[in-house]
């Protein structure tokens, strides 16, 4: 578990993460989602030690991570993969990490295996391809069987099948019961993998929610009648925001599927059509937080 207490960083003027308050579940995967300069890297770095918090506080199981006695063992973590010695194999890699850590040195050809770079275990990482680089960075935090994970979006770099990879390696991680927290800026790769989403904007929580929830906020419903506009008028009086479609089908927002047919049914109205239309994790995502990006390409 990883808990942050009205976490806040400011770097001068700028406040990077401001006042977060959450809760990160063991047993299921958090998506750690956010535009470009929202605070996310900043929270991990607050959570690993790496950056002081101004004020609030993180620990994970409990304790501030300077402070656990085998780190590794308990946290694994992707962060900057770029980090390490580019002369050495990613063999020595890992084996100078195990040894710093006091973590057998066995795991290091199990781990090397799990991620697939035994054919260039004894390759250069300064040679490596950004997606080999992710893969040595995933071994790394893997190294120690930690029972929380934070990756920095670990997909980056990765293919196809890594990216599938990538996606049941946290499944079964979290079915582990382990707490998992991955960032991630590919939204449908997140809406596949992820259980429960956190989300920031300007550092501020912006949700904390089932990704089933959030995705049920932005549902509409799609509804079909010959008397469309008496049932648009029965619908807008309960509130719902209601739009004609091109094919003269109704688009429903503020009520439920059960809540429209009940509607239509008081009203007299027949119906031809009544359809669930959940949005993608994109749109859903796009919506939650067009306040809150700070750096947008002009045209947009
Ligand atoms: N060492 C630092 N010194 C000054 N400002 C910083 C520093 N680190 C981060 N910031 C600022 O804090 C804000 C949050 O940055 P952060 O990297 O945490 O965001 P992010 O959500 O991880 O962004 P991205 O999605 O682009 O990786 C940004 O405005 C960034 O410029």
């Amino acid at each position: 578990m990883i808990e942050l207490v009205g976490l806040t960083k400011a770097y001068r003027a700028r406040v990077a993460v401001d006042d977060l308050t959450v809760t990160i579940e063991p047993g299921r995967v958090t998506g750690f989602l956010g535009p470009n300069g929202s605070g996310k890297t900043t929270t991990l770095r607050c959570v690993l030690g790496l950056t002081r918090p101004t004020s609030g506080t993180a620990t994970v199981l409990g304790r501030p991570y300077r402070s656990l006695r085998h780190p590794m063992r308990r946290v694994g973590a992707l962060i900057d993969p770029a980090a390490r010695h580019p002369a050495r194999t990613a063999h020595a890699h890992l084996r100078a990490l195990a040894q710093t850590n006091g973590l057998p040195v066995d795991r290091v050809d199990e781990m090397i295996d799990l991620v697939g770079l035994e054919s260039v275990a004894h390759e250069r990482v300064g040679s490596f391809s950004l997606g080999m680089g992710q893969r040595l960075g995933i071994a790394a935090a893997l190294l120690g069987d930690p029972d929380v994970l934070l990756l920095d979006e670990p997909v980056n770099g990765l293919d196809p099948e890594g990216i599938r990879w990538v996606r049941e390696l946290l499944r079964d991680l979290a079915d582990e019961g382990r707490t998992v927290l991955v960032s991630s800026h590919l939204m449908s790769e997140m809406e596949d993998t992820a259980d429960h989403l956190v989300v920031l904007g300007r550092g501020r929580l912006l949700a904390d929610m089932p990704m089933a929830d959030l995705l049920d906020q932005h549902a509409a419903v799609r509804v079909r009648s010959p008397q469309g506009p008496l049932l648009a008028a029965a619908l807008r009086r309960l509130g719902a925001v209601v739009e004609l479609e091109l094919d003269g089908a109704l688009r429903v927002e503020g009520l439920g599927l059960d809540q429209v047919g009940d509607v239509a049914f008081a009203a007299g109205v027949r119906l031809h059509e009544l359809t669930r239309i959940t949005e993608s994790l994109e749109a859903a995502y796009l919506e939650l937080t067009g306040d809150a990006v700070e750096y947008r390409a002009s045209g947009l």
